[in-house]
């Protein structure tokens, strides 16, 4: 069937010429030049979409955004003024799918009718009931729980899908935000394009530019050949800017300019590329506090928080513990290939949804992993989870809540019955206005997590993030390594002082002695640099029986770090025992 635009500007030129783009694609148009006028021809006709200028000599075309969009799931685009960034961020804001500028770019125009036109593809099927959506299956297939705090929460993502807008998702750490990303990503009409999370934590500052926007070959030394930047992976789809927070001030500047303009420029390259990309951030931390002490740039806050959406922590969703609980179960068995899937007995299930989750989503699926490598029979019982036992106040109604990180439900820690998410989950983005932060930052240590997994090898760009589970090295660590599995850090600390020692033993010859006759490595610094902090790494992990939180300890850094250099570095304890 033809598709159908209603295009909305005071400008005949610029009409035709959009029509005429229209046109050219097989879709049918009318022109309104008021606001009244579109308001009647939106009224008597039905269109695919929309496409409205803000400025009209009755009206600003806000208006129209606030209708359509208020009314139907019709995709409505603005046409913004050069710069005019505020009112396209406004326009997002009150539900607008995606903005163009002016002048008109026409590929990019051509673009976002395209994007447009996939989104009313979505959820056509006028005879299927809204729970029977291929969106609705894939989104409950993915974000387990529908608990009173996650059915809004599901339908904010459905509606966030459908636009272009950029998404900041805040939330304790382990809360799925990750997942939530990729949500958007896979339900969005970019699905066919990549999704390209990074870890803005994990890049050491000095290869940050690099990292993003690539390098040609000879740029700087150590450039041996040409490397793609993240931005440019990104194109056509979406960059999850994970924990964005640590971004340091002098990239946030190279990252604004770059999501401003749409463009980028390779280091060592003289021509910008436009790269048409969607842009999804989070971090555990209190971004607006950030931006208050100097820390994060306030710009940027405001361009990529164009929409807040706000995880609960698990112990706000105490009732989504056991389908929790049965879905990583199913994944247990199925990656570790178990020929009898594990359950849960009645009384550990209880337990489980009396326990503090500091770590959240992510505590409770290491958590029973660790279970189901110490149960030896496929139920898993309370005392598998090696959780302390319950005292009589613990069984009380909502002692959990409360207890939750010593401190009270209150405005500044929601629950699920004071901040359902259709409130709270989209949040008023003004930088002047506070983010309640869901936890303190406490609630990321990683030692509130009983079994630290770690990433596979892959060929994903190295700080990529990643949150799959490897059982054989779960499995490998618990079973090997009982006293390290469970974090003696006593231990750790004894044989830290090993680590310069044998680090020298534990070098491979050929990669880090390899010196020249002038005192120089043979193969170049980075080369040889990349030896040595690969040998230093093993001979932690090693001291550590592979427990990467206390290897990182012994490193002086984080453990994400050090998870991340692994998987540049092709460290995997499998490839080397
Ligand atoms: N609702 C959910 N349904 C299924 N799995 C979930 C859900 N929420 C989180 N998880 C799982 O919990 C783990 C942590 O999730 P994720 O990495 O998305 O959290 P995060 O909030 O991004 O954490 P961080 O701030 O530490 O990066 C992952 O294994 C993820 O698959």
């Amino acid at each position: 069937m033809t598709k159908t635009a209603l295009v909305v500007d005071d400008e005949v030129d610029l009409c035709r010429l959009m029509q005429i783009t229209l046109t050219k694609m097989g879709i049918k148009s009318d022109v309104a030049y008021t606001l009244s006028q579109a308001r009647g021809y939106w009224q008597e006709r039905e269109y695919d979409f929309c496409l409205t200028d803000l400025k009209l000599p009755d009206g600003s075309g806000l208006e129209l955004v606030k209708e359509i969009s208020g009314s139907t799931n019709t995709p409505i685009a603005v046409i913004t003024a050069h710069g005019s960034m505020d009112l396209a961020i406004e326009a997002l804001k009150l539900g607008a799918f995606d903005f163009v500028n002016k002048p008109l770019e026409l590929p990019r125009l051509r673009q976002l009718v395209e994007n447009a036109l996939k989104v009313t593809h979505q959820g056509d099927d006028p005879e299927a009931a809204p729970e029977c959506t291929p969106e609705q299956k894939l989104l409950d297939s993915r974000l387990i729980g529908d608990s009173a705090v996650m059915l809004p929460l599901k339908n904010t993502i459905l509606k966030l899908a459908r636009s272009q807008a950029p998404v900041f998702l805040s939330g304790a750490s382990g809360t799925g935000k990750e997942v939530v990303a990729r949500l958007i990503h896979d339900l969005s009409p970019r699905r066919d394009g990549s999704f390209v999370p990074v870890n803005c934590g994990a890049i050491p500052s000095e290869l940050m530019e690099s990292e993003f926007f690539g390098h040609k070959k000879g740029s700087f030394t150590g450039a041996v050949a040409d490397k793609q930047g993240l931005f440019q992976q990104a194109n056509g789809g979406t960059l999850f800017l994970d924990e964005v927070a640590d971004l340091p001030l002098a990239m946030q500047v190279k990252l604004l300019r770059a999501i401003q303009e749409k463009t980028v420029r390779t280091i060592g390259d003289t021509k910008e590329i436009p790269v048409d990309i969607r842009i999804l951030s989070a971090t555990h931390k209190d971004l607006a506090q950030l931006v208050q002490a100097g820390t994060f740039r306030q710009d940027l806050y405001y361009r990529i928080n164009v929409i807040e959406l706000k995880l609960p922590t698990l112990n706000a969703r105490r009732d989504d513990i056991p389908v929790l609980a049965t879905h990583f179960l199913a994944l247990i068995a199925e990656e570790w290939q178990l020929e009898t899937p594990p359950s849960l007995t009645a009384a550990a299930c209880e337990r489980l949804q009396h326990h503090d989750f500091a770590g959240n989503v992510r505590e409770l699926r290491n958590l029973l992993e660790r279970a189901v490598t110490l149960a030896e029979t496929p139920n898993i019982d309370i005392n598998h989870l090696g959780l302390p036992a319950l005292t009589p106040t613990d069984t009380e109604p909502h002692a959990v809540n409360a207890a939750t990180q010593g401190t009270a439900p209150t405005a500044e820690t929601p629950d699920a019955h004071t901040h359902p998410a259709s409130a709270d989950t989209l949040l008023p983005n003004s930088p002047s206005e506070q983010m309640a932060p869901i936890y303190s930052s406490a609630a990321r240590d990683d030692k509130s997590q009983p079994i630290q997994t770690p990433t596979s090898a892959s060929n994903l760009h190295p700080y990529r993030t990643h949150t799959q589970h490897y059982p054989s090295v779960i499995k490998g660590a618990a079973a090997n390594h009982p006293k390290t599995a469970q974090g003696d850090s006593a231990e750790t600390i004894n044989t830290a002082k090993g680590l310069a020692s044998t680090h020298q033993a534990a070098q491979a010859p050929n990669e880090t002695t390899n010196i020249n006759e002038a005192g120089l490595p043979a193969q170049g610094l980075e080369h040889y640099l990349q030896a040595q902090e690969k040998q230093l790494i093993i001979t932690a992990l090693k001291q550590t029986g592979w427990n990467k939180t206390q290897a990182a300890e012994l490193l002086g850094t984080t453990f994400r770090s050090l998870r991340y250099r692994m998987k540049k570095l092709e460290i995997d304890e499998d490839q080397l025992e």
